[in-house]
């Protein structure tokens, strides 16, 4: 397998199979480069939530080799999981919260978990609630919120801790489009500071507001590469899709 360093995730000929059924992801081959802004989109049951949990760590593949941050995690042992999912931001379709924490206590938590003093921490998380418009309800427990004010929780807590990887489902499937529009621009925010985004949505309208986003379709199981986003890394103070401009490739 080709190894980059500082490549964020490799994935070299990936098959994914529940059970006895026939395989939902076939002969995904690709390397996702640090800093870049992926959409990953495809008709209903096409395969996005499983590549996504394949990606933060929750589904061991079928066959084929994946590596992540320079390490082979097929084959690490599983006691070494926790430490390198502290390096991913992840926003789950449902949202995921801690019911009996609150609005504040679950966008603090990857904070504490990283050791952040308390101290220190109130400061971003009140910054990080107030971005997503939810310092009012910041002592509200999650089964008080509506379902927006949830994701919105749960994209706060994702960010939070500035993850390398941000992989992001359907984030935006419950809020309004100006609220989309502002999450968006969070997620854009991380990705400048060196976040590697991935965002699976059906939104075609949210993909074209972030001019150097990379496509990444799945269908059937298979994925497809429009905008030649898998073909090309980035060169050096370049990002992909402006390499593909040089390359005089179309989306
Ligand atoms: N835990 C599971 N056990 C068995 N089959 C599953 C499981 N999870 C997903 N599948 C199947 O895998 C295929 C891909 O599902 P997946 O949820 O990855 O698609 P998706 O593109 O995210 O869909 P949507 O846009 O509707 O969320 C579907 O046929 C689905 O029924």
């Amino acid at each position: 397998m080709s190894e980059r360093q500082g490549d964020i995730v490799t994935f070299d000929n990936v098959g994914l199979r529940y059970g006895t059924e026939p395989e939902v992801l076939r002969n995904l081959s690709f390397t996702l480069y640090p800093g870049s802004f992926y959409f990953l989109t495809g008709a209903s049951g096409a395969g996005k939530t499983s590549l996504l949990k394949l990606l933060y760590l929750a589904q061991r593949p079928s066959r084929g080799a994946i590596r992540m941050f320079g390490k082979d995690i097929i084959t690490m042992p599983r006691d070494q999981l926790p430490l390198f999912r502290r390096r991913l931001g992840v926003v789950f379709q449902d949202f995921r919260l801690i019911d009996h924490l609150s609005a504040f206590d679950n966008v603090a938590l990857p904070l504490r978990v990283a050791g952040v003093r308390e101290a220190d921490l109130r400061k971003p998380v009140e910054d990080m609630l107030e971005w997503v418009g939810l310092s009012h309800r910041s002592h509200a427990v999650p089964s008080t919120l509506s379902g927006g004010e949830q994701q919105r929780v749960a994209i706060a807590r994702a960010v939070i801790a500035r993850p390398e990887l941000l992989v992001a489902d359907e984030p935006t499937g419950n809020v309004d489009p100006d609220m989309a529009l502002k999450l968006l621009r969070l997620f854009e925010a991380l990705n400048r500071l060196g976040t590697t985004v991935v965002v699976a949505t059906h939104d075609v309208h949210l993909i074209k507001k972030v001019s150097n986003s990379l496509i990444m379709r799945l269908d059937k199981g298979r994925l497809f590469d429009p905008t030649g986003a898998l073909r090309y890394p980035p060169r050096p103070g370049g990002t992909p899709s402006a390499q593909r401009a040089q390359d005089g490739v179309q989306p």
